[in-house]
């Protein structure tokens, strides 16, 4: 199924969902009257009453399960992928046992865990959609106001309408060249299918859109790299100043720490007086240790020291917060490639990931920082961080199509609970649900 068809679903479900929930909440409206009489005599229960249980009963369900919990178990899928996945683990414990019973009681138990496993990630996936639905209100708003705009002026699809659909989609973040390359799709798909109406045109150029931006997504690896059980992972971030690396190595720390790992941080971050403090308050948050040298220090100092201990005392995973500005970029890039060679000293197959951190709020200058990076650090993935406070949201589009970097993770506010597992789905439907 396509991310377009996925869409759809999920649209045609929540709606079913929601006329559930109604009919739930108003059962009076949902009997006849004479049905209300006899319900009323016989319960002797006012219908006031069974609304408000129903409603309550509603509420009760563990639809949206706390945000904190999804994104652990949302890292844990991630980690499953490196690690052995839990149902092997019981699949093995069951083959020790010896007699028929306890392999048919252990079995019914795994049918239960599976259950319940199930059950977990459905709510899990329900949550983490309720999150993303919550951090994109903004950019789903400003984008349906945009394209509600544009669309108001439709009259046929001449060149006028391509474009006013480029300079809506360009307003939207999405970037110069994918504006395009879509208005040229769209054109194609209208004279193919021969669409003259307004509302077959607004699902048309949304699915072009989400289309295009899955196809460019084929080849992206997404998932957390780490190292091989019994050696830290080395995880640096990277990212000009303000853009919320310290942030989200403090996210990430609590996160990981959560999901039981041994987490260390390191305050390669010596250039601004406050950002060792900053990252020290999010390792006690998270009661995680934070390796800092002392001021002005050579940040790469602070990187040995740091991946020495994660070596010598086995800890899981290593977090480097490095410096955002320096005197000048020149200096900055040979500082992070300093980095880089002082953890291979070290560890010859870290760093596992390199995080480049943007900031959505800043549109297309991200990318332009983006390729900064890109040309002179190997970055493995992007961290979008501040999501909740841009009204555009088409700057994940551009990344996608100007860099070729997977998003991985997405910020969506100040809080440790805030970073949520970059899902293209849960994203896709955020951003669209209004329109289609
Ligand atoms: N709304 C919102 N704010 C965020 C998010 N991530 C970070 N911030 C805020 O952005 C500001 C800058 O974050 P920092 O983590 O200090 O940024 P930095 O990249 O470490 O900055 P330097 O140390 O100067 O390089 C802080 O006020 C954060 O609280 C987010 O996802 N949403």
């Amino acid at each position: 199924m396509g991310l377009f068809d996925i869409f759809k679903k999920k649209k045609v479900d929540q709606e079913n969902q929601s006329a559930e929930v109604e009919q739930q909440t108003t059962p009076e409206s949902a009997l006849s009257e004479s049905e209300k009489q006899v319900t009323d005599a016989d319960q002797n229960q006012p219908a006031e009453k069974s609304a408000n249980v129903a409603a309550t009963d509603q509420q009760n369900q563990p639809v949206a399960k706390d945000a904190a919990d999804t994104r652990v178990s949302a890292t844990a899928d991630h980690d499953e992928a490196k690690h052995e996945p839990a149902e092997v683990v019981a699949e093995n414990s069951k083959d020790e046992h010896d007699g028929d019973q306890s392999v048919a009681t252990d079995h019914n138990q795994n049918q239960g865990q599976k259950q319940d496993q199930n059950e977990d990630q459905h709510q899990d996936k329900q949550s983490n959609q309720d999150v993303y639905d919550r951090g994109l209100k903004q950019s789903r708003n400003g984008f349906a106001e945009r394209f509600n705009r544009f669309l108001a002026n439709f009259r046929s699809v001449d060149e006028n309408f391509f474009e006013e659909l480029e300079d809506t989609l360009i307003g939207a973040d999405l970037g110069f060249d994918l504006a395009i390359q879509i208005s040229n799709q769209v054109r194609e798909a209208v004279k193919v299918q021969n669409i003259k109406d307004k509302d077959q045109i607004r699902s048309l150029i949304i699915e072009q859109m989400v289309s295009q931006y899955e196809a460019q997504g084929q080849n992206e690896d997404q998932t957390m790299h780490f190292a091989p059980a019994g050696q830290p992972t080395v995880i640096l971030f990277v990212g000009v100043n303000g853009v919320g690396k310290t942030t989200t190595v403090g996210k990430l720390a609590s996160t990981y720490k959560k999901d039981g790992k041994k987490v260390l941080l390191a305050a390669a971050d010596t250039f601004r007086a406050g950002a060792v403090k900053q990252l020290q308050e999010w390792g006690n948050r998270a009661n995680v240790p934070v390796v800092a040298g002392p001021e002005k220090a050579d940040p790469a100092s602070v990187v040995y020291t740091a991946v020495e201990r994660a070596k010598e005392e086995h800890y899981d995973v290593l977090f480097v917060d490095t410096a955002g500005r320096l005197q000048n970029n020149v200096n900055l890039m040979q500082e992070l490639s300093k980095i880089n060679r002082v953890v291979k000293k070290v560890l010859p197959d870290a760093p596992q990931e390199v995080l480049l951190v943007l900031d959505a709020t800043t549109g297309q200058n991200a990318l332009q920082q983006a390729k900064l990076f890109q040309d002179s650090s190997d970055v493995t993935g992007i961290v979008l961080t501040k999501m909740d406070g841009t009204a555009k949201g088409g700057i994940v589009f551009a990344i996608r199509d100007s860099l070729h970097l997977p998003v991985k993770w997405i910020g969506f506010g100040e809080k440790a609970t805030d970073l949520s597992v970059f899902s293209a789905e849960d994203f896709v439907y955020g951003m669209f649900k209004d329109l289609v």
